[in-house]
């Protein structure tokens, strides 16, 4: 039996306890809901904080705007597809130069622009600046597209630039020829006008970046590194703005990417004994492999969300989201799991939170009545920030004994870019897309594909990944997928949103922010 007395002090500690836990738990819910109100508005600098420039306003005329859609629709029509680095349509590369010429003779015959082809088939056009001491800046984008067949399933035929509802359909209206068409139409433009940069500039178009960039961007760095060339900063496809993507962002935002995932191609294979299929072993070559890719499939990696740059795009839209989902966003700190666990039910938003894993080729078998003696699967991962290659890799879960693990090729993850209120290459592309844009809310990203850019990252510290295609819900699966296509007014404004950034490159220093607001 218990002495008098330690029934009374079990209860006074159980209370104290019960006293300790409910104090936390206030506290913690107060410091979460001041977050939840203080969390800026807006952060970094707005169009307020800059001066009033006198720029050249993109009017164009009606002809011009024809003009816009036919050299576009004619980009769309050359299927410069290429399936692997030594498969690629040399054909069409060849025509697409041709096209460019035709398209843009003002920035092929002006004085101020110097063109090369790289590669064979890439192009380097060199903008001179008056004023040879600002650094100058270079615009990235590519020619070639992945391949597209009809029979998926598309409404158009995807090399056709057919229109509906003022939609152009085809292969490459949103990766990559709109920016490829969308630069060089707005320097087309500037030039026409009698514009001359004072800060320099480049553009670089690569032709091989859906299978690895390394002759074409590649070539394209090595040609710059020989030159001594120094960048303030690049800007190249990736993100774009996200309107009704993401369930609860209230309202449009656009997203730079200050980053993008590392990636690791990983080839599995089962060799057996091949023989008459009327005498079947137990297993199959096709069973093992099979077996081993579903478990790939049913484990995905662990979730990493809140450790990577994608934590950035949260905290800065933190105060666009409704309730609750703006409580979770302002209070990473506590519900960076929850959050991630949120995004992972959507194949768009999951690609934020972890390492994913793409099984995208599977071959085995030669004939119905043979046994297949060998069966290969390749396996896509993009890692995510806070891994590297090799720990991604690391924790491919196969089982070795009967299955060839091996890793054909991979790169880290790319480091971040600045994104403060410091940062030239960040605010001038914010500017620029509030200038075309003045309703979005500008976040920095994660960009969760990879893009040519990353063979600058020893030529560049700011690399950014923006391009303003306007994306609502279900537009991400067109990207690589069945009806790419891309509304008539998204690509006008596209040619708009260059024409704007190339003048306000010619900005030499950032305003001071007046709007008091800080970053995080
Ligand atoms: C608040 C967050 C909302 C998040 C929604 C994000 C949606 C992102 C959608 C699309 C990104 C598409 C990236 C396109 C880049 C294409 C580059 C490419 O194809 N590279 C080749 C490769 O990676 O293999
Ligand atoms: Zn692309
Ligand atoms: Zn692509």
């Amino acid at each position: 039996m218990a002495a008098p007395g330690t029934k009374s002090r079990l209860f006074r500690c159980v209370k104290s306890i019960l006293y300790a836990l409910l104090f936390i738990t206030i506290s913690i819910l107060t410091i979460a809901t001041l977050r939840t109100f203080s969390l800026n508005v807006n952060v970094g600098l707005q169009l307020a904080d800059w001066e009033k420039t006198n720029q050249i306003r993109f009017d164009i005329s009606q002809r011009q705007r024809e003009e816009v859609f036919t050299n576009f629709k004619e980009a769309i029509r050359i299927p410069t597809v290429s399936y692997s680095p030594t498969d690629i349509n040399a054909t069409a590369l060849h025509e697409f130069s041709r096209l460019l010429r035709k398209a843009f003779p003002t920035v092929f015959s002006s004085s101020l622009v110097q063109h090369e082809v790289v590669a064979d088939y890439s192009h380097l056009f060199t903008v001179q600046g008056s004023q040879p001491d600002l650094v100058p800046y270079m615009l990235l984008a590519h020619i070639d597209v992945v391949p597209a067949s009809e029979s998926d399933g598309w409404d158009a035929p995807p090399f056709s630039a057919k229109e509906i509802d003022n939609f152009i359909y085809g292969r490459g209206t949103l990766d990559d020829k709109e920016c490829v068409m969308g630069m060089l139409q707005a320097l087309e433009y500037l030039l026409l006008k009698g514009y001359r940069p004072q800060r320099g500039f480049y553009i670089g178009l690569g032709h091989d970046e859906e299978v690895s960039g390394l002759n074409g961007a590649l070539n394209i760095v090595r040609l710059l590194k020989q030159r001594n060339v120094h960048l303030s900063f690049l800007l190249d496809e990736g993100l774009l703005v996200v309107d009704g993507v993401m369930k609860g962002l209230d309202g449009p935002a656009a997203l730079i990417g200050v980053s993008e995932k590392g990636s690791a191609t990983v080839k599995l294979s089962v060799t057996s004994a091949p023989g008459h299929s009327s005498m079947p072993p137990r297993e199959s070559s096709i069973g093992i492999l099979a077996a081993a890719v579903k478990r790939l499939e049913d484990n995905p990696m662990p979730m990493l969300f809140g450790q990577g740059p994608e934590r950035g795009t949260f905290e800065h839209l933190a105060h666009k989201f409704i309730f609750p989902i703006r409580f979770l966003a302002s209070n990473l700190w506590l519900f960076a799991p929850i959050v991630g666990r949120l995004l992972a039910l959507k194949p768009e938003t999951n690609a934020f939170s972890r390492t994913t894993t793409a099984v995208t080729m599977f071959n085995a078998g030669v004939k119905v009545n043979v046994l297949p003696s060998v069966a290969e699967a390749y396996v896509n991962f993009r890692i995510h920030s806070a891994q590297s290659l090799q720990e991604g890799v690391e924790r491919v879960e196969i089982d070795a004994v009967r299955v060839k693990v091996e890793v054909v090729d991979g790169f880290d993850p790319l480091p971040v870019s600045s994104y403060s209120e410091t940062s030239y290459g960040f605010q001038i592309i914010k500017k620029s897309i509030l200038d075309v844009f003045p309703q979005l809310t500008v976040a920095p990203g994660i960009c969760v594909a990879n893009t040519d850019s990353r063979h600058f990252k020893d030529l560049v510290a700011d690399i950014y990944r923006f391009i303003p295609i306007w994306a609502k819900a279900g537009d991400a699966q067109r990207i690589h997928g069945i009806n790419e296509r891309i509304s008539k007014k998204n690509y006008e404004d596209i040619v708009g949103f260059y024409f704007t950034l190339i003048q306000n490159c010619d900005v030499k220093e950032l305003p001071e922010t007046h709007s008091g607001v800080h970053e995080f």
